[in-house]
């Protein structure tokens, strides 16, 4: 059994200098991932998250032509939807950057009525996208970002709810969500757990008390503290000085 991988925490002064730091560790990702297989697959989350991806807007060495985007959840609503995670990332960095949108994999809203059909097809594009290059039962993605709920709360997977202990499928489905709306599809554990690259990104005072229970005490066994990428894989934790003034978890300070 590979020892679980130990959290690296870089916390920043403020969210700018988070962006721009996590936009450099992207960018290194892409190039290790770009070099090795020609491609970077990347799953990102909605929330916040979109919002600190902004500083690659501006970065000359993103290959947006070698990204394939996926989503480590997602509403199940139409995808120009105010609650929909694509419109999001859609409007915060897409709209800015040319990134083939063929290469920007969305759930098939013609689905959403059928939520085990709908999961079932977005597991088929990342069998598509994936197996046939990875011959592993899981697949690798070069790196997925993360981000947290005061809940400890991670992609769709809630405290509690019985996909946290999904272990066959690669994508599931909720039509409960805690956090609305109601109605979702997430990558599961082995799915996140499988990564190259974990990267959280939680900023604000109201992740506190969170950021603490899963940093000092992951024995609570919260759905963030259960994401260990195996074998290989890097975990790290991109937060400000504000959500993470209670981590007695030694920082680390950020260099690539
Ligand atoms: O679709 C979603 O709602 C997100 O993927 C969700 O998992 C999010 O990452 C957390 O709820 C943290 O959200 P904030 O960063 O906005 O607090």
């Amino acid at each position: 059994m590979a020892v679980p991988t130990r959290p690296v925490v870089y916390s920043f002064s403020d969210t700018s200098n988070l962006s721009d730091s996590l936009a450099e560790y992207i960018i290194k990702a892409q190039r290790e991932s770009v070099d090795k297989r020609g491609r970077f697959t990347v799953a990102i989350s909605g929330g916040s998250l979109p919002k600190t991806l902004t500083a690659l807007i501006s970065k000359s060495g993103v290959k947006w032509d070698k990204w394939h985007v996926f989503y480590a959840d997602e509403r199940v609503v139409p995808l120009d939807h105010e609650d929909s995670n694509h419109k999001l990332a859609q409007d915060t960095l897409y709209s800015k950057v040319p990134i083939p949108r063929e290469n920007i994999h969305t759930i098939d809203e013609s689905l959403q009525d059928d939520l085990e059909e709908l999961a079932d097809a977005y597991e088929k594009e990342l069998v598509r996208e994936f197996a046939q290059k990875d011959s592993a039962r899981f697949p690798v993605f070069d790196l997925i970002l993360l981000g947290v709920g005061p809940d400890g709360h991670t992609a769709s997977l809630f405290p509690g709810h019985e996909l946290l202990s999904e272990n066959d499928r690669w994508v599931a489905y909720i039509e409960d969500s805690p956090k609305p709306p109601p109605r979702r599809v997430t990558l599961t554990f082995p799915v996140i757990n499988h990564a190259a690259r974990v990267a959280f990104v939680a900023t604000g005072v109201g992740k506190v008390q969170i950021l603490h229970d899963i940093l000092d005490t992951p024995e609570l066994g919260l759905p963030a503290a259960r994401v260990r990428p195996v074998a290989s894989g890097q975990l790290v934790w991109f937060v400000d000085d504000a959500a993470s003034v209670e981590v007695k978890l030694a920082k680390s300070e950020f260099k690539l």
